[in-house]
């Protein structure tokens, strides 16, 4: 079970797991009722989630998001103040979402052209619209031009929040980091690890305080007065009080050795005085509060110590932790928490390495780490366009029926066609703007005896590998055959494999990571790439295709094999 994302409302707690969102709401008017998790029926996989005070936001593998609960201010987005019962698309919101974040009545969402909606309560300002009206349809504001590439949103209960690339919105260098919802406050982390306050400090919620928010997001930030050498991995609010996940980075001249994990509680004790010296008046938590916290790795536990999802974080600083999951199959690792395991503070042991050289996770996408180093796709550059474009043979294999053709067709005419079994192979040649090379794709009938003979036809230096990750387990247990077949043999040396994921407009179509699981890929020590797609989705294609052509651009493997 892999618990990817909480969120908490003034009652409620929202836990993604799997893509699956289950929703836990305490009745105020009857508080001695006990309530439990209830998975919330939504068609397609979730990325993303996010609470308001009662209202619910999800948002889908497409962007596309969806708002349920109440909707005193319109804060559902719907145009009415009409509560709703189940998640329901917000129509007017086209742009795909990359993050949410909810105030009490308020939400904001950042999309992936990085352009900011927001929406609901706007008493003080808090929508940034220059006014002070309720909005019942997402609005784009557009800070673009004022503040440059906006990177994160938080809302605390009547603000909101936006740093851009530089941090410069909030005085804070480098932010990348989490927010906390509070109150009347929020806290933000920077990527080294300082944390920064904005908003009312009259519950002495925080020890920095500033200004209120009033319809200008403009305001300065104080930094919370830790030591230097503390680092702090998260922060979460409360409604009147924070907590702080932190580390202490050892000094130059000692030395933090974290080799016996099975002895977890002497380590932790000790780790605790430690870092208690260097706290001044913050509090540390008891260890057997720590242990609660461990036990977030299963729900019910979670719905016990329904709080934050800032345990998780300081708990991945833990070597331990990471022997756990990596025993449990190595589950996926959220963004933030990457972030964390990459920042070389102080765990550095064999597991972690063990983790991270097996995948590298970068959104949707998993790579082999030999590949990502070469061509993420954000820093893929474009080809100058006087330079000629060179022809690579790529050789599309994958068990029949799982989407070659249909794939091929879509790159090559830009239509979804109708197929019928492939005899034999297709080949098309395509140009793509901004690729380094002209490709010839082949793509040799599934079901055909050709299939065997591939090596034959043509020297492979580059090859896609489709899978249908709508697949049960036998097909996949083949797929994973053929496909291991390939990757071991001789001829494949030096060859780069991309690997589609199809079918992921089915709706139970499995996810990447589960898919590269499934088929071992993790274990195979090749230049290798896994990216979700569907043969519908022309873009999902040549996202891929993009990552292949540029890998095959920096590591020529034709001229290698020479
Ligand atoms: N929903 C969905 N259906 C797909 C997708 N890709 C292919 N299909 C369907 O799956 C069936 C098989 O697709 P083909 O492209 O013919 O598969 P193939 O891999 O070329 O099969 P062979 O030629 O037999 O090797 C067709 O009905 C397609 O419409 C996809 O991404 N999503
Ligand atoms: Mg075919």
């Amino acid at each position: 079970m892999d618990v990817q994302m909480i969120s908490c409302g003034s009652f409620s707690v929202l836990v993604l797991v799997n893509g699956k969102v289950f929703l836990r709401e305490f009745s105020i008017l009857n508080p001695k009722k006990k309530s439990k998790f209830e998975e919330v029926k939504l068609e397609k996989e979730i990325s993303l989630i996010a609470c308001s005070s009662s209202s619910y936001y999800v948002c889908d593998n497409d962007g596309n998001l969806f708002s349920w609960g109440e909707n005193s201010n319109g804060q559902l987005g719907h145009g009415d103040d009409i509560p709703r019962d189940k998640p329901t698309l917000i129509e007017k919101l086209k742009e795909s979402v990359m993050k949410i974040s909810g105030g009490a009545f308020h939400f904001v969402a950042l999309t992936k052209n990085h352009e900011i909606f927001v929406c609901g309560k706007n008493k003080n300002g808090q929508l940034g619209l220059g006014d002070f009206e309720d909005r019942k349809f997402p609005e784009k504001i557009n800070f673009i031009e004022k503040f440059g590439l906006i990177i994160q949103i938080v809302c605390g209960d009547e603000q909101t929040v936006i740093l851009n690339e530089k941090g410069e919105v909030n005085a804070i260098s480098k932010i990348f980091a989490s927010g906390g919802y509070g109150g009347s406050y929020i806290i933000c982390v920077d990527i080294n690890g300082r944390g920064y306050s904005v908003g009312s400090n009259s519950f002495w919620s925080i020890r920095n305080w500033n200004l209120k928010f009033k319809n200008q997001i403009e305001t300065t930030t104080q930094k919370i007065d830790f030591n230097d050498n503390i680092v702090i991995h998260d922060c979460a609010c409360g409604w009147i009080h924070s907590c702080f996940v932190v580390s202490q980075i050892p000094q130059e001249n000692e030395t933090v050795l974290i080799e016996n994990i099975d002895n977890q509680e002497d380590f932790i004790r000790e780790e605790q005085k430690r870092i208690s010296e260097s706290l001044g008046d913050f509090e540390v938590l008891p260890i057997e509060l720590i242990y609660e916290i461990f036990s977030y790795l299963e729900i019910d536990s979670l719905v016990r110590l329904s709080f934050t999802s800032s345990e998780m974080n300081f708990l991945s600083s833990y070597d331990w932790i990471w022997k756990s999951i990596f025993e449990r199959n190595c589950r996926s690792i959220s963004k933030r928490q990457q972030n964390i395991l990459n920042n070389p503070r102080r765990i550095n042991t064999k597991y972690k390495q063990a983790y991270m050289e097996r995948v590298v996770i970068d959104g949707d996408a998993i790579f082999h780490p030999s590949a990502i180093a070469i061509g993420k796709e954000e820093d893929i550059p474009k080809k100058p366009f006087w330079k000629k474009k060179k022809e690579i043979k790529i050789l599309m294999q994958g068990l029949d029926a799982s989407g070659k053709t249909a794939m091929l067709y879509n790159i090559k005419l830009k239509e979804i066609v109708t197929t019928i079994p492939t005899v034999g192979f297709n080949v098309e040649v395509v140009e793509l703007p901004d690729f380094y090379h002209k490709l010839m794709l082949w793509d040799v009938g599934g079901a055909d005896r050709v299939r065997r003979l591939w090596r034959h036809y043509i020297p492979v230096f580059a090859m896609i590998i489709v899978i249908d990750s709508n697949g049960d387990e036998d097909r996949m247990e083949q797929a994973k055959e053929e496909m291991l077949e390939r990757m071991n043999d001789p001829v494949t040396k030096n060859c780069i494999f991309l690997i589609f994921c199809s079918k992921q407009d089915l709706p139970y179509a499995k996810n990447t990571l589960k898919v590269v699981k499934m088929l071992g890929l993790d274990e195979v020590d090749k230049c290798w790439a896994a990216f979700p797609c569907s043969a519908y989705l022309r873009s999902s294609l040549i996202r891929g295709l993009r990552w292949l052509d540029y890998q095959f651009y920096i590591s020529n493997p034709e001229k290698n094999q020479k």
